[in-house]
């Protein structure tokens, strides 16, 4: 069986819970405040900068040139998602600056940056997937379940529901699996690790906007 398909059984509990959260089911309907979907844009903007650097950084380690020229692209689109929300949907929705990097947003950033720094490449690899396929199976998800009244988020929807980005997760995946084969078993159960604590990450990132949660002090 293929490390993709073995890891991600290992995760079907937290993405049930995953489709399941407030913030999906009313991102889901339209329902979702404003306001929560505007903390959800100002952190994922730090977010997706931080996210580019640790591609970048796998890119330049990665043993493959051909992956190096992937994890450098990948990051290429991070920034360029990252620009389009600055450039249409902070105006879109009425938000005038990102804010600060509030407790899970520092988190998850500090995590992917650690594990670029100082993992073996192959678990930095396995710990970036999850910010793929998660939003590709939620994306999928929403799609084939929302309602069919207009829904002010829909394009934001489009975004990962659409075919361009179905084939950057099967290019992400590939590659896992690619660099899976050639681990031992103890890596290979570092790779799970880090795919596992970055999908709790991805759970505790849309639970956290919905709180609106922040530093306090
Ligand atoms: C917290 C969080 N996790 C994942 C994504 C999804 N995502 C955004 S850009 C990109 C890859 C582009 O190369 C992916 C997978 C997100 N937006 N925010």
């Amino acid at each position: 069986m293929k490390w993709t398909d073995k890891t991600w059984k290992t995760i079907e509990p937290i993405y049930q819970k995953i489709i399941e959260m407030p913030f999906i089911k009313e991102l889901q309907n339209g329902t979702l405040p404003l306001e929560k979907f505007q903390f959800y844009m100002g952190q994922d903007s730090f977010y997706l900068e931080n996210f580019a650097r640790s591609l970048a950084l796998i890119g330049a380690k990665a043993e493959r040139v051909d992956h190096a020229l992937d994890f450098i692209r990948f990051a290429e689109g991070a920034i360029v998602v990252e620009k389009a929300l600055h450039d249409s949907y902070f105006q879109e929705f009425g938000l005038e600056n990102r804010g600060i990097i509030e407790p899970t947003t520092h988190h998850y950033i500090n995590f992917l940056k650690s594990c670029a720094a100082l993992d073996q490449v192959e678990v930095a690899m396995a710990a970036v997937l999850p910010c793929f396929w998660i939003y590709q199976e939620v994306g999928d998800y929403i799609y084939k379940n929302q309602s069919a009244v207009a829904n002010p988020y829909q394009k934001w929807i489009a975004t990962y529901a659409g075919e361009e980005f179905r084939t950057l997760v099967i290019k992400a995946k590939g590659i896992c699996d690619s660099v899976a084969e050639n681990c031992t078993e103890t890596q290979r159960l570092k790779m799970t690790e880090a795919f596992k604590t970055a999908s709790r990450l991805e759970f505790m990132f849309w639970n956290s906007a919905y709180q609106l949660e922040n530093w306090k002090v």
